[in-house]
């Protein structure tokens, strides 16, 4: 599949197309920034002109009548212009930032599971915080002002050869040699910007395996080496940045240097024709004034090109996450017809591999594998068939790997199967929209993930408009009412980062229930691996039983106990269904079974 697979170039590249839409998100605000800057323009490049004029009426002796007093008020006009230009940038800034980050959350939550199996969170977040604030500098940096610039740069050129060409041929010849240097400088600086944004990236992620990964750190005594490992990568980051200054450092001094050069060359050469009576000096000051004028817009023109070349390479990297197809658009094998069945869910001879294990195989999509009709050796499920009666209670069992959150991983389509059909009510899953689908199924995943916040939180993510009797109700039903009875602040209670503050078995309770409130038709419940003391397996097996009133159940069991009643047991080894059956029947008939309830009578 195309968005499985790595690019090896340089990593992601953005066009300056792709950048306007993100700085024209306030058009009116953008379009105000620009017609200060240009009346900033205009109130500039009119006081040479005064000061000319006042220079020549002082040589003779003429009445300068208000023409100081206009000169005051113009410079005061271009200050208060220049500062509600900087406000309005500074929004327009915050604007640029917000929009890319709502932009890039919005495809990034809708992206397929396996671009997440692909990749690092750290390194996800870093972009929506990092990565974004580099935008906000082009507008900050300059690139509205060199647009009111380009103005007086026009304007003081004109000025500049009417009153002494020769001067301006000088001026510009200093002047092109600075932007050569620059335009060569720039590529280099975005590459080197994308490459300290990937440094961050890498930071972040170590960061985040280092938080989320704290207790196991700790329990193995590994913080040291852990701090040691997130140290190099924040040198890493570092050194990236250094390179990024030090080209930057080229952009600084360059503009700089143009503009004291072209200073010195028309002093000196200005001076001569002064002395020689081919130029006034009111002409020589108006000149060197306006010489100011063009070398200013050309240093913010340089600042421009240099935040703009940063914020490619920065874009470069939310690009490649805006570009991706969301899970909606990324295009599945047709859908078998719909059947008539009392099935709630069937798998028709399916088989798949992961993604990865796909490209390793040589064929990279559903389609081909499909074509090849092959299943891989590298298959996690092969051609599996089985049934789920509407309103049963069904079980799957098997050892670690076999596959049995693949085949709910499936049935959620987080993942598209090789070959072969599954059919929820009938309907292949892919002739349903994915919220459609997940509408009409509640999935408790194993070792469910508690989210942070509190408990209501947590429940408001089944259903958003549920009410505190709700919520209650469902607690109730899962065994979990004493929770909220026994805390201070009942339903918000905080539950801890990843729901640390509750049991692992409180915690599956809390997803069921989250589950429960969508009230959903049927309900996947992938079992905790961790172990639960008898009493909390107690209280889960109460709790499944009170939750599979009136609908479809299909539990992956890791502990019989919890499902020996079932309507009927699938077990699956290495990928296959290898027996279906009751507890009572499997016994006789599958040693697989045998041996996983002789295992677990030993062990329990
Ligand atoms: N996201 C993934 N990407 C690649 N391979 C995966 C992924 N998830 C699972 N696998 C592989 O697929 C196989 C089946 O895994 P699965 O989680 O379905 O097994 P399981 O039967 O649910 O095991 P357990 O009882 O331990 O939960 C394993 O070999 C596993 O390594």
């Amino acid at each position: 599949m195309a968005f499985g697979r790595r690019q090896k170039d340089e990593g992601p590249r953005a066009s300056l197309k792709e950048l306007l839409p993100y700085l024209f998100v306030r058009r009116g605000l953008f379009a105000g920034a620009i017609v200060l800057s240009l009346i900033g323009a205009v109130t500039s490049l009119i006081q040479p002109l005064f000061v000319q004029e006042i220079i020549a009426r002082v040589e003779q002796q003429s009445p300068l009548a208000w023409l100081p007093l206009l000169l005051v008020v113009f410079v005061l006009a271009d200050a208060l212009v220049s500062g509600f230009e900087h406000f309005l940038l500074q929004v327009i800034g915050e604007n640029v930032v917000r929009g890319s980050r709502r932009r890039l959350v919005s495809r990034m939550l809708h992206l397929p599971i396996i671009e997440f199996d692909a990749r690092r969170t750290g390194d996800l977040v870093s972009r929506v915080g990092s990565d974004t604030t580099l935008l906000r500098a082009v507008l900050t940096q300059g690139l509205v002002e060199a647009i009111g610039g380009t103005l007086t740069l026009v304007g003081a050129v004109i000025a500049m050869a009417i009153i002494d060409p020769m001067l301006l041929g000088v001026t510009v010849g200093v002047v092109a040699i600075a932007i050569v240097a620059m335009v060569v400088v720039m590529p280099l600086l975005s590459r080197a910007t994308r490459r300290a944004q990937e440094q961050v990236g890498h930071l972040t992620s170590a960061l985040e395996r280092g938080i989320s990964g704290i207790r196991t750190i700790r329990a193995a005594g590994a913080s040291e080496q852990e701090i040691s490992e997130i140290h190099s990568r924040t040198d890493d980051a570092y050194r990236a940045g250094i390179k990024v200054a030090q080209i930057s450092a080229f952009v600084v001094p360059v503009a700089g240097l143009a503009m004291q050069l072209a200073f010195l060359a028309v002093l000196g050469l200005g001076g001569l024709r002064v002395a020689s009576g081919d130029l006034a000096i009111a002409q020589l000051v108006a000149f060197l004034m306006f010489l100011f004028l063009m070398i200013m817009p050309l240093g913010q023109l340089f600042g421009a090109m240099s935040a703009v070349s940063q914020a490619l390479g920065a874009l470069g990297r939310i690009q490649e996450i805006v570009r991706l197809p969301s899970e909606a658009e990324v295009p599945a094998a047709a859908a078998q017809p719909s059947r008539q069945t009392d099935a709630a869910i069937e798998f028709v001879d399916v088989s798949f591999a992961y993604p990865e294990q796909v490209v390793h195989a040589k064929s990279t999509t559903s389609d081909e594998a499909a074509a090849e009709g092959a299943v891989s050796p590298k298959s996690v499920l092969r051609n599996v068939s089985f049934r789920v009666p509407r309103g049963s209670k069904i079980a799957l069992v098997g050892p670690s790997g076999a596959g049995k959150s693949t085949s709910f991983a499936l049935i959620e389509r987080f993942y598209e199967p090789d070959t072969g059909s599954i059919h929820v009510d009938g309907g292949d899953v892919r002739s349903l929209s994915h919220e459609e689908l997940r509408s009409r199924i509640g999935y408790v995943e194993q070792d469910a993930r508690v989210l942070a916040g509190t408990i209501r939180d947590n429940l408001r993510i089944g259903r958003r408009g549920a009410t505190e009797g709700d919520m209650l109700d469902v607690l109730e039903r899962v065994n979990l009412a004493e929770i909220v009875d026994r805390a201070d602040d009942g339903l918000d209670t905080q539950v801890g980062e990843g729901g640390v503050k509750l049991s692992g078995g409180q915690r599956q309770r809390l997803a069921i229930a989250r589950a429960l409130l969508a009230a959903p038709p049927i309900l996947l419940l992938d079992e905790s691996t961790s172990s639960l003391d008898s009493l909390n397996e107690m209280r889960m097996k109460e709790a499944i039983d009170a939750v599979a009133v009136g609908r479809t159940m299909l539990v992956i069991a890791h502990r019989l106990s919890t499902v020996v009643d079932s309507d009927a047991i699938i077990v699956l080894d290495e990928g296959q269904v290898c027996a279906v059956g009751s507890h009572d029947e499997l016994l006789e008939t599958s040693a697989l079974y045998r041996s996983i309830a002789s295992h677990q009578l030993l062990t329990n």
